[in-house]
């Protein structure tokens, strides 16, 4: 079975009398344990899909199978800024209503490097240090698969492949299926395999 399985895929965004297909027609498999960007120029449509595949949008039309529960990173992060880092990567387990797995939480900010910031707020780390908080969110309750849109667009190049290299050990040693979109092609070649998008379409 297809880890995700995209078919006609299609996104029109109405606006009065405008229509925007930010995407159409979109056919994609991506086999379990792959590790996939997904690249094209500024509005090519790669956060359009990357939010239906992670269920934050719903397509016009259009086929979409995912396996299994999904975790989605953002390019700004998105972490609550009263939370400690600890309670923003235990979040998701409350809506989970799994009980606070503490284990599983340190685990994941041992996994990130992160365990000595445990009871920091969010402001008073680094860009790069914030995505790694918010990755560890994502996998808390472990997915399957892990999207993650410009993980690395707020990061400098270091940084930014610190977390590619994070995903890829993910990846290789928990077999997790990655699915990132990126504008840098140094990244996008550490991906077993390039989906690129041209004004909506995959080429
Ligand atoms: N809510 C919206 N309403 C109308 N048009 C939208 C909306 N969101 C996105 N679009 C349009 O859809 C197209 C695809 O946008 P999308 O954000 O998916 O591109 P992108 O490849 O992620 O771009 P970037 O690399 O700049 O983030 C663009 O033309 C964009 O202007």
């Amino acid at each position: 079975m297809s880890a995700i399985l995209a078919r006609g895929l299609t996104r029109i965004y109405r606006r009065s009398a405008e229509e925007i297909a930010a995407l159409f027609g979109v056919d994609l498999i991506v086999e379990p344990g792959e590790f996939v960007a997904i690249t094209g120029a500024s509005g090519a449509g790669k956060t359009t899909l990357l939010n239906l595949m992670g269920c934050l949008d719903q397509p016009t039309s259009g086929l979409l199978k995912l396996l299994d529960r999904d975790g989605f990173v953002f390019q700004d992060y998105c972490l609550l800024p009263t939370l400690t880092v600890e309670e923003n990567v235990a979040l998701p387990l409350l809506f989970s209503r799994a009980l606070h797995q503490r284990d599983r939480v340190r685990d994941l900010l041992t996994r990130v490097d992160l365990q000595h910031r445990s009871d920091h707020l969010p402001r008073e780390l680094s860009g790069g240090e914030q995505q790694r908080v918010a990755i560890a969110r994502a996998l808390v309750n472990n997915p399957e698969i892990l999207l993650a849109d410009e993980p690395t667009g707020n990061l400098d190049s270091k940084r930014g492949n610190e977390i590619v290299a994070l995903l890829r050990d993910m990846n290789q040693t928990e077999g997790l299926t990655v699915v990132l979109s990126t504008h840098n092609r140094d990244l996008a070649d550490r991906a077993d395999r390039q989906v690129k998008l041209i004004d909506g379409r995959v080429v």
